[in-house]
């Protein structure tokens, strides 16, 4: 390919990356599947007759199948049938509480959410448009009701509330939840397990807030699909239409211990901790020699989230590369390893963290502090004070879009 014909196709590829939804994703599966056979290999489909169109077995990498099932099974009339005696009860509503619950709504399952009356959540369920005694009730008013319970209280909370409504869910045949948590550290937790009851979990790899936006989109988030606990022999296939159902584009098969060490490792590193950790130093080595604050901000954050991560998103990092100059791209070859040297001692001490569970009892302990959400807004309010965020918030308000809005 000569570099001209090279550039339209970057230009053609980064002109349609954002209008992929579901059916893009699911296009370009099959597309990177014809492109690179060894990489996305099919190797078997379904095991159930229900889910035969559903579940594929990929080989993201050559020898590891993969099991991975797919919105398509689950169109909504027959997500409608399938769940049309469930009553769902969310409990809690933070962000996932929030996407979920909406999504679930929108896709007309009779949804409830429940929410202690003094929290900070009920106004948030009000504000969205829950109706008090209709579809918003206390924890333990929508705890009575459900037939599947989805519990997304706060994982410090979650095992004291559900010990107090444990014995008063008559009609409850499945717990749902959205993280490992409290299965995988129940030395930690406490949390006491029924054996009566499927336990399934569904994870979506994203924030709540983003859970809703992409259903908005009709595109979808991935999502980690876990059973702990098979009561009724069905509950592979429940989890699956729930993931569906409250959101998820895809879904991909995981274990409630796995998805719980990626998961806490994962936000502590790329995902927040580290993006923090490596922004900031950045900064404070061009601040040191003498750059001015826009041209360290613009340098270390507006480029890379306006810019270049969103070329990796939609194409991989090697497109991403090959999109910047031939000084860049010497510089940043060159320059990797020596990144990744100097971090991967930093994530393996961080992951053995998370394994023996020194990172669960610290998010216990200050989960449960009656002042845990102060005690965040304090630091929190910290990284927003720091001068590399302050700046930020200027150059952010002089991007062409919002300067003319004034903001
Ligand atoms: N945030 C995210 O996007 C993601 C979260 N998850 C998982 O989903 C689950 C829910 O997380 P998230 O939505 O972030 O919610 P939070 O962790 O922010 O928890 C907030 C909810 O817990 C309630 N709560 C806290 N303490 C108590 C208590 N003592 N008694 C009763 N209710 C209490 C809050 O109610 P109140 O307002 O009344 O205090 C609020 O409704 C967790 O397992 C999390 O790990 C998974 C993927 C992503
Ligand atoms: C990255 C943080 C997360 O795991 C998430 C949004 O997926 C969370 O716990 O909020
Ligand atoms: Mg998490
Ligand atoms: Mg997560």
């Amino acid at each position: 390919m000569n570099a001209n014909v090279a550039r339209t196709a970057l230009r053609a590829a980064t002109r349609s990356a954002p209008r992929r939804g579901a059916a893009g994703a699911a296009r370009s599966l099959s597309i990177a599947a014809t492109a690179r056979p060894s990489l996305t290999k099919m190797v078997s489909a379904a095991a159930k007759p229900s889910l035969a169109r559903g579940l594929k077995t990929i080989e993201f990498t050559e020898g590891i199948p993969e099991k991975v099932y797919e919105r398509e099974d689950w169109p909504l009339e027959k997500l409608q049938d399938y769940f049309k005696n469930e009553t769902f009860a969310i409990l809690g509503y933070g962000s996932q509480g929030h996407g979920q619950g909406l999504n679930l709504r929108d896709n007309g399952m009779n949804v409830i959410v429940g929410v202690r009356k003094d929290g900070a959540s009920w106004q948030e369920a009000l504000d969205d448009g829950w109706q008090p005694g209709k579809n918003l009730f206390s924890i333990e008013e929508a705890a009575e009701k459900a037939t599947i319970a989805m519990l997304l209280l706060s994982d410090a909370a979650c095992a004291k509330v559900y010990d107090g409504i444990k014995d008063k869910m008559p009609n409850t045949h499945t717990l749902y939840f959205s993280h490992g948590f409290q299965i995988t550290y129940q030395k930690e937790t406490g949390f006491q397990a029924p054996k009566d009851k499927d336990i399934i979990l569904c994870a979506p790899k994203g924030s709540g807030r983003t859970v809703r936006s992409l259903f908005l989109e009709s595109r979808g988030i991935n999502g980690s699909i876990a059973v702990f606990q098979d009561v009724s022999g069905n509950a592979f296939e429940k989890v699956s239409a729930m993931g569906v159902a409250v959101g998820c584009g895809y879904l991909y098969e995981t274990t409630f211990e796995r998805e719980v060490y990626s998961d806490l490792y994962g936000e502590r590193a790329c995902l927040m901790g580290g993006i923090q950790g490596l922004f900031k130093a950045q900064y404070d080595v061009l601040r040191a020699n003498g750059h001015s604050p826009s041209e360290a901000f613009n340098e270390t954050c507006e480029e890379a989230l306006q810019s270049l991560y969103p070329l990796v998103g939609a194409n991989g990092m090697d497109y991403m590369y090959k999109a910047c100059s031939t000084t860049a791209r010497r510089g940043a070859l060159d320059w990797a390893p020596e990144f990744e040297k100097a971090c991967k001692p930093v994530l393996e001490k961080l992951y053995e963290s998370v394994r023996n569970g020194s990172e669960t009892r610290r998010a216990l302990e200050f989960g449960n502090r009656k002042t845990y959400r102060q005690d965040f807004d304090k630091e929190t309010d910290a990284i927003a004070a720091q001068e590399m965020w302050k700046v930020g918030h200027k150059v952010r308000a002089l991007r062409p879009e919002n300067a003319a809005k004034g903001l």
